[in-house]
């Protein structure tokens, strides 16, 4: 242990063109979390989750056990983050196997050389673990969407990196694979490795997050245990809509109503 946070992050405000459309955002993230960031359709959630891997330039500092995001070469990049992009596209017709191998570029000597026996390892689990190991060898541009999702979301687990970065990564997922999705993210926060999430479902952050991070036009409204950010009153005032929230056996419950007047 280094003592020092796995991530830590001060910005000072991100441009997208010439708009600003982040502000000032402090926070550190532990390992053991697992952190959904939360907000309305253009809060600043993918610009967040951009800036932190370093795909995007940011005023501020970040970082990633106590390295600055921007001064790590790529393969050492690639041995701490992993990225989920929300995007989906793959420009070729690889197979699904091969495309989560990529996943383990960063720790192979050559790009050209047989995957290890580690390598392997971590391949078959990181399919396993998101239920594609029967589509192997399927070209993925044959996968249907929820399933190419996976896929993608394989590749970022076989990087085995300490802390994974997902942006919307439930989106698309049928409500089993969403909750073994999120399962899977608790079980790498209880092995010491920090997940960070974008997300829309306000029921599954509410039960499956340990934090969560609440952003409304660049800034932050909220940040903290699902329960102290979840409100029936913040949830109307950023999503403008009303919310059922109920305390139940394993977790809350947060079920959207109604739209409201007040946003
Ligand atoms: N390339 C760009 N040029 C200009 N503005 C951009 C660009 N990309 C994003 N934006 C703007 O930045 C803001 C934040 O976008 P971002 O994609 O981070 O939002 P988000 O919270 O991830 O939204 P969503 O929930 O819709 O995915 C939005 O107002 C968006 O229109």
């Amino acid at each position: 242990m280094t003592g020092l946070p796995l991530l830590e992050v001060a910005l000072q405000r991100v441009l997208r063109g010439t708009r600003s459309v982040l502000g000032q955002i402090a926070c550190r993230i532990e390992p053991g979390e697992v952190v959904g960031l939360l907000g309305p359709n253009g809060a600043g959630k993918s610009t967040f989750l951009r800036s932190l891997c370093g795909l995007l330039p940011f005023e501020g500092k970040v970082l990633v056990q106590g390295k600055t995001i921007n001064s790590l070469r790529g393969r050492e990049r690639a041995g701490l983050i992993a990225y989920v992009p929300q995007e989906h596209d793959v420009a070729w017709p690889i197979s699904a196997a091969d495309l989560v191998a990529l996943g383990r570029d960063a720790r192979r000597t050559s790009r050209g050389a047989k995957l290890s026996s580690e390598d392997q390892r971590a391949v078959v689990q990181a399919m396993e673990r998101m239920d594609v190991a029967r589509l192997a060898s399927r070209p993925v541009d044959t996968l249907s969407g929820g399933e190419k999702a996976r896929v993608l979301i394989a590749r970022a687990l076989a990087q085995e990196t300490p802390l994974l970065l997902a942006d919307e990564p439930a989106a698309g997922l049928d409500p089993l694979h969403q909750v073994n999705l999120m399962k899977t993210f608790r079980s790498l926060a209880d092995d010491g490795r920090a997940v960070v999430l974008s997300m829309h479902d306000l029921g599954l952050a509410a039960r499956r997050c340990t934090r969560l991070i609440l952003l409304n036009k660049g800034e932050v409204v909220a940040d903290g245990l699902p329960e102290v950010v979840l409100r029936p009153d913040v949830i109307a005032q950023v999503y403008g809509v009303s919310a059922h929230i109920a305390t139940v056996e394993g977790g809350l419950v947060v079920q959207v109503l109604e739209p409201t007047s007040t946003r």
